[in-house]
């Protein structure tokens, strides 16, 4: 099986398939009488379609070890979709460009700990995966009619370590 390094995320790593959700580096300003510090703007929310709609949701996924043997990608068409973790536990961080025959090979991520992310709309993506431990996050993304899902199996997996 080919080998899929997997490096620590970054802003500009992940700038081609979307945005890192993080307070490092990002605009902010104080609010509420200085009681409150916004961290502002760090994603854009893509909805698409008939009745499209931004939603939030709570998803407690549980952890995978690695290395891990990854065999599918998944995207939505219609939408983004960001996944802000509740705990301060990394996640794998799966993307995938696009090629004329499909997703191109993966790139594999780790967050550090508070690191969010927004994958764009109609990014290839491998599903949220914990590491350590069953873990809550909290998710946007698009809601309304019509399939937001497009899964693609690879040929030949590929080992995550
Ligand atoms: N299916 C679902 O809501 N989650 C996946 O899209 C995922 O990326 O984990
Ligand atoms: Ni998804």
């Amino acid at each position: 099986m080919k080998e899929i390094e997997v490096r620590p995320l970054s802003r500009a790593a992940f700038a081609p398939f979307g945005e890192v959700i993080e307070m490092e580096g990002a605009d902010n300003f104080p609010i509420n009488a200085g009681r409150c510090i916004r961290f502002h703007d760090l994603a854009t929310i893509e909805t698409a379609g008939e009745h499209a709609r931004p939603m939030i949701s709570l998803f407690r996924a549980e952890p995978c070890r690695l290395p891990l043997t990854l065999d599918m990608v998944e995207r939505h068409p219609l939408g983004s979709q960001a996944f802000i973790p509740l705990s301060d536990r990394p996640f794998l961080v799966i993307v995938a460009g696009e090629t004329e025959n499909g997703p191109a090979e993966p790139l594999a991520f780790q967050t550090r700990p508070g690191q969010g992310i927004n994958i764009a709309r109609n990014v290839w993506h491998g599903v949220l995966t914990p590491l350590d431990a069953r873990s809550d996050f909290a998710v946007v993304d698009r809601g309304g009619d019509g399939v937001n899902l497009e899964v693609h199996v690879y040929d030949k997996p590929f080992l995550v370590r």
